[in-house]
């Protein structure tokens, strides 16, 4: 028997999509001009409001039941993990074989082709880690041939503050930037024009519940109950631009001009049977420091969920052929978990709040196959890579679509796959 095959009445629901019962993601939709939160199950959306209306929710606080009737998922997300539980709890129930919701199934359910997905959190904070340990190896042999892995890495869990405001949700287009550069090892003078190095980063994104107060650091122990859920994230990038501007501070404008979601938030208790422990660290490796360092962090503290990039050109759209296949990998690789991340970004104080994206940095494994960006696959853009419908791409052209997609997927387990982050390039 698999576990966790409690089966659901909605038409297609247990079907082995990664979108059923023991899944349960939340968005907000956009129908007749009014925003509202669902969890999606199968190809229908249960929305939260309505669920509220008819009663569904009245073992809830009016907080909760509040936080439910809003737009975006922030005052749920505020409302902790108590009620994340409860609220998941009573949402299975209503949506299982013999749920009481069957019978208010009209009033509660969206078809998901009749809606507009939109960003579900109000994102105040993104900050965007550098966990992979191969992406910094290969990134540092471009960038800093003489000094590829700095000192630092395996001690501090390396991040970048994004910015916020330019968080979109996937789907939104996303416009080739303009930017200053100038070509490495040349002593010309910078010009200002289009990126002509325009790249994507797989990452995954852990959404923060509930935060902290200022000066009042979360422990690597209790980090958990402040991360609500996980989403796919491209952190796009203007190599050209990056380069050129991002010593001694880091990166500016050659990242903050768009960064995508997807519209879906896994919740984080969706994803416990696909725990694992963390990549083993090497003979040799540091011991991190203590306020990085838990046994339950140390056992399962990382995630086994693979993730995949596929590209869809101009060409490869009016040949009517699927999105190429560019790369993949899996999560579970990553140096640095979650936990540390959250233990680490508070650890001198800084609060966190409630919708706040801590992304992962790009997911890449020890194969090259497996780089989460074109900067590793081509090599800063010296070697380009063949697609599967004879098209080359150094960097991203316009008209170019990339999507990240991401499957947790185990023997004995029913498949969960986290909602998909597309994003098309138009002309600058
Ligand atoms: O090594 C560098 O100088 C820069 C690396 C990145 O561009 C990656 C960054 O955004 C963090 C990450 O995605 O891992
Ligand atoms: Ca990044
Ligand atoms: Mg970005």
């Amino acid at each position: 028997m698999t576990k966790g095959s409690m089966l659901s009445w909605v038409d297609g629901a247990n079907e082995p999509h990664g979108f059923g019962l023991n899944h349960l993601p939340y968005g907000a939709f956009r129908k007749d001009d009014v925003t509202r939160l669902c969890v999606r199950i199968g190809d229908w959306l249960l929305d939260l409001e309505a669920c509220v209306r008819h009663g569904l929710l009245e073992g809830f606080a009016p907080s909760v039941r509040d936080a439910c009737s809003q737009s975006t998922l922030n005052d749920l997300l505020a409302a902790g993990p108590e009620a994340w539980q409860a609220l998941r709890a009573v949402l299975t129930a209503c949506l299982s074989d013999d749920g009481y919701a069957r019978t208010a199934a009209d009033w509660l359910l969206v078809p998901l082709s009749e809606v507009e997905l939109v960003l579900p959190i109000d994102p105040r904070g993104y900050t965007d880690f550098y966990a992979s340990l191969h992406h910094a190896r290969r990134v540092g042999e471009l960038f800093r041939p003489d000094n590829p892995l700095l000192p630092n890495y395996k001690h501090v869990p390396i991040a970048y503050n994004g910015r916020a405001s330019s968080v979109i949700a996937s789907g939104t287009s996303v416009r080739r930037p303009w930017g200053q550069r100038r070509p490495a090892n040349q002593e010309t003078q910078p010009t200002f024009e289009p990126s002509a190095a325009l790249d994507y980063e797989l990452e995954l994104a852990f959404v923060v519940g509930q935060g902290n107060a200022l000066g009042e650091p979360i422990s690597i122990a209790n980090a958990h109950e402040h991360l609500f859920g996980v989403t796919l994230l491209n952190d796009w990038s203007a190599r050209d631009v990056q380069a050129w501007e991002y010593q001694p501070l880091g990166p500016f404008l050659g990242k903050s001009f768009a960064t995508s979601v997807s519209p879906w938030i896994t919740p984080m208790a969706a994803l416990e049977s696909f725990r694992v422990a963390p990549a083993a660290r090497a003979q040799g490796d540091p011991q991190p420091l203590p306020y990085l360092l838990d046994d339950a962090d140390q056992q399962h503290g990382a995630f086994d969920i693979q993730v995949e990039v596929l590209l869809s050109t101009e060409a490869s759209r009016a040949a009517g052929l699927a999105p190429m296949p560019v790369s993949r990998g899996n999560a579970r690789g990553l140096y640095w978990t979650a936990a540390q991340m959250v233990a680490h970004h508070t650890s001198n104080g800084c609060n966190l709040r409630p919708g706040d994206l801590l992304a992962t940095g790009t997911i890449s494994g020890p194969e090259r196959a497996s780089a989460g960006c074109l900067l590793e696959l081509t090599r800063n853009g010296a070697e380009s890579i063949a697609l599967p419908n004879g098209e080359h791409r150094a960097w991203l052209q316009d008209g170019d679509e990339v999507s990240l997609r991401a499957l947790c997927r185990r023997e004995g387990f029913l498949l969960i796959e986290l909602g998909e982050c597309v994003g098309h390039i138009s002309e600058a």
